[in-house]
């Protein structure tokens, strides 16, 4: 291809027609001025050389912008066909791909129309803003910012609304690395995540309840004797960082046999669940309650001195003798023994604490049950003397 054609087939069609336009014009001036100069001067030889040497240079000039008009069709049809190739092979893509210039959205694929909920055409006549409307602020925030040039890429979720007043959340990741006349253009890709958010969610909450369930005792609702050994440790130390004092309290009822084999299994496990709510009740945020095994349960206070754990020990021992257990018209009295023992002087570890706990327990059983009994033996309740241990 020579220099004149490169240039030529550079043009686009309409500046080629102009071109033709523009060269007759030129052409036609040049041999009025020659017919006029050879009317003045010339004679009818020169005129007519002069009209052949223009003649010819309007034919090749004429032949040269055809051709150049054939290659620049040949062009514009091919890219057309890359064109259609790219939109068919963007159309199958699994994520939606948009182009945006300035307000207003350039392209957008099959996928990003099926996400959003319009037509292709519809969404060509929105404005990105419109899709966002109402929803989180973060689209606009963040696409404002990549068009200012402020930034080269962006990673995103939001909200968007669908054309049904569906609310979903999507993934948009873009950047603006091209550009269209002079303004840039922001290429994004939108991934719905609405399902899988939802998916993860249950999951979670799945978990939670699995969780929940693992550190829970079904009966009575307390936590199980898993979730203590977790967390007594957990308590311990930040009691020993803090320099705070810790208390715990081995509670256990009282002849527990005697109500299972006199009342039934069932009206047992009512008492154990009678015991749980009220020791729920006498429970402050901080406190663990836990059912320990059987008929056995333990109380952590954290920064609670021996002395305090004991009067709260106390009040709920009288909660328990008080308010008597309703089962099959039958009204069932019961009575707890507690133990209780402190951080440091009952114990520098977990299983020194429960061990001192367990002893106080067992002294209170011996001096006749329904009664608090400390390690330090500081403190004790006059109850009627049962010591049938
Ligand atoms: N209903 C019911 N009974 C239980 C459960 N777990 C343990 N027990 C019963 O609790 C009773 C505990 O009896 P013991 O260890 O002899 O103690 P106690 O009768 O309470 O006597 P002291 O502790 O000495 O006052 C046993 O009969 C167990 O079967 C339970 O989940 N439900």
């Amino acid at each position: 291809m020579s220099n004149s054609e490169a240039s030529l087939s550079a043009l686009d069609e309409q500046g080629l027609r102009a071109e033709i336009v523009r060269l007759n014009k030129v052409i036609q001036a040049l041999m009025d001025r020659a017919e006029r100069a050879g009317g003045s001067n010339g004679s009818d030889f020169d005129r007519f050389q002069t009209t052949v040497i223009w003649e010819e240079l309007v034919e090749r000039r004429t032949q040269e912008l055809a051709k150049a008009l054939r290659e620049n069709e040949k062009i514009n049809r091919a890219l057309r066909e890359a064109e259609q190739k790219f939109h068919s092979v963007l159309d199958q893509s699994l994520v939606g791909i948009t182009m945006m210039v300035e307000d207003s959205f350039h392209y957008v694929n099959l996928k990003f129309a099926g996400i959003i909920g319009y037509s292709v055409d519809e969404i060509l006549r929105m404005r990105p803003t419109d899709i966002a409307d109402g929803c989180d602020e973060s689209f606009v925030r963040e696409t404002t910012r990549l068009l200012a040039g402020e930034t080269e890429q962006i990673s995103f979720v939001t909200d968007a609304k669908r054309k049904d007043g569906q609310v979903i959340t999507v993934e948009v990741s873009g950047n603006s690395s091209v550009s269209i006349a002079g303004k840039r253009v922001l290429i994004a890709v939108w991934v719905d995540i609405t399902e899988r958010l939802r998916n993860e969610r249950a999951v979670q909450l799945l978990q939670e309840q699995l969780r929940e369930q693992a550190t829970r005792d079904p009966l009575t609702g307390l936590y199980n004797r898993l979730f203590l050994n977790e967390n007594l440790a957990r308590e311990l130390l930040q009691a020993k960082r803090l320099g705070q004092s810790i208390s715990v309290v081995m509670a256990d009822l009282d002849h527990f046999k005697a109500i299972n084999d006199r009342h039934g299994h069932l009206a047992g496990d009512e008492a154990l669940k009678h015991f749980a709510a009220i020791m729920k009740r006498y429970s402050r945020g901080s406190d663990i309650s836990c059912r320990y095994g059987g008929e056995e349960f333990f109380w952590v206070l954290p920064n609670t001195t021996e002395a305090t754990a004991y009067e709260r020990a106390n009040e709920l021992r009288m909660a328990i003798a008080a308010e008597s257990v309703f089962f099959n018209c039958a009204s069932i009295t019961i009575t707890a023994s507690f133990g209780v023992a402190a951080y440091p002087a009952g114990g520098m570890t977990c299983r020194e604490l429960i061990a001192s706990a367990d002893a106080a327990l067992y002294m209170a059983k011996y001096a006749g049950r329904n009664q608090v009994r400390c390690i330090s033996e500081c403190f004790t309740t006059e109850t009627g003397a049962d010591t049938s241990i």
